[in-house]
């Protein structure tokens, strides 16, 4: 449970909040699938199995260890996933194909998401129509769990699918044999009220017992909105990856949502926020990407300060910063630029150990902002050790 002594977010967000039910998820992780999809990512099983590792040992409940029928490597690392102990359910994904699912079982996975387009433009893309995608979807969720396989069926693109059509066939999926259900925006496209009003009829449609899955996109930015939105709703499982890493503008981020969850909403996930930054910074070696440095909860400026006004406040931290760095086991720090103020010199002083007369400080700041102009960055630690032995 985070200590809430360290979050200040102020009181607003409770006031808005109150007399609501505070609704709880878990959390379903597709890093390992979903998140491959991301252009150019490509994970050997070894890396596949560390990333399982890791997002294990993040707190998710679930992790979806990938999709058999791509090549033998997944089929391998699934195998590895399954038999290394985790804490978190390992799930396998499939197509609405029986051979898809054939592959899932051979792998002795127990848990499965199977999915079919439900749009029409999805079915339009794959010339099949909606009569076909309902026998496929039969065939392969009987199959599955005759052979014993707990199903999560999942409607690629049910946000975008006309709502009888969505309500026929997760009712098939269910009468055959699944046991939960994925409410799915393949494209990002649903607002967080438009995610909440259909999570709200899919609960309508099939009845209390039924898990509900959230699957979101990112590609408008709303993905953790819509997540807080799905789980308002009712939804069991959030789907997401470290980072948001995906398709296009990429998943839902659970690292971000858990965060605006426990911080802002004061829900428990269960997500240890404190090893995230080092599961972001892993996943990027791994997988070979940057990120902005403003990204929130991983971003490498969200502690650090230049500005030299904000700079001055800096032994306040709540008056600057929405909540402790310790919560994610981070340093704060201050960098010297073209924004700093004197405070900044201070404190750079400080940190370093260094001796300043009152007097070299305005001295100091106007050769930090010469410098950091010419530079067109930061001054570095080493460059003001300099300016302080030159002026200090
Ligand atoms: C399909 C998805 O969206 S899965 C998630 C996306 N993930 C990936 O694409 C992972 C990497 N992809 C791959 O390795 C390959 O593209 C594979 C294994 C997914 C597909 O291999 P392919 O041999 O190219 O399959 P292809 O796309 O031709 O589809 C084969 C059949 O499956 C059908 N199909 C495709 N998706 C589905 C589905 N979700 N449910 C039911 N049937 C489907 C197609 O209509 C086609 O049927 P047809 O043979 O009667 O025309
Ligand atoms: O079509 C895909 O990319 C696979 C399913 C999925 O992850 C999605 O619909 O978001």
């Amino acid at each position: 449970m985070i200590d809430r002594t360290k979050v200040w977010s102020g009181t607003l967000n409770d006031v808005a909040l109150e007399g609501r039910v505070k609704r709880s998820a878990g959390f379903y992780d597709t890093t390992l699938r979903d998140g491959e999809q991301a252009v150019g990512a490509a994970f050997d099983p070894e890396q596949k199995l560390e990333i399982a590792r890791m997002v294990d040992g993040l707190g998710v409940g679930r992790i979806e260890a990938g999709f058999p029928r791509v090549s033998d490597e997944d089929k391998e690392a699934i195998r590895a996933i399954s038999q290394a102990g985790l804490k978190a359910e390992v799930w396998g994904f499939s197509r609405a194909l029986v051979d898809d699912v054939a592959a899932v079982i051979e792998l002795g996975l127990k848990h499965c998401v199977i999915e079919a387009p439900i749009s029409d433009p999805k079915l339009a893309a794959l010339e099949v129509t909606r009569e076909k995608v309902l026998d496929r979807i039969k065939k392969a969720v009987s199959f599955a769990t005759e052979n014993g396989i707990n199903v999560c069926f999942f409607g690629v693109d049910s946000t975008r699918a006309d709502l009888g059509f969505f309500e026929h066939v997760y009712k098939t999926a269910l009468d055959v044999g699944a046991k939960e259900i994925a409410v799915v925006d393949t494209l990002g496209i649903a607002t967080p009220e438009a995610v909440s009003f259909l999570i709200g009829k899919a609960r309508g449609w099939v009845g209390a017992g039924v898990p509900i899955h959230y699957h979101g996109h990112n590609d408008f930015g709303l993905a953790t909105a819509s997540a807080v939105a799905a789980i308002d709703a009712g939804a069991s499982w959030i789907h997401g990856t470290v980072d948001g890493i995906g398709e296009r503008g990429g998943n839902a981020n659970i690292p971000e949502i858990a965060l605006a969850l426990e911080l802002l909403y004061g829900i428990d996930t269960g997500i240890k926020l404190d090893r995230v930054r080092k599961a972001s910074e892993r996943l990027r070696q791994i997988a070979r990407y940057g990120l902005e440095p403003w990204k929130p909860v991983v971003g490498e400026n969200l502690f650090v300060r230049e500005t030299g006004a904000v700079a001055a406040q800096f032994h306040l931290p709540h008056a600057i910063e929405p909540y402790a760095a310790s919560l994610l086991d981070t340093p704060r720090g201050i960098v010297l630029g073209k924004k700093s103020g004197a405070a900044s010199i201070t404190l750079k002083c400080e940190e370093l150990g260094l001796k300043a007369g009152d007097n070299a400080v305005p001295l100091l700041l106007a050769e930090v902002k010469k410098l950091a102009l010419q530079k067109r960055g930061l001054v570095t630690d080493a460059e003001f050790v300099e300016l302080v032995k030159r002026l200090g």
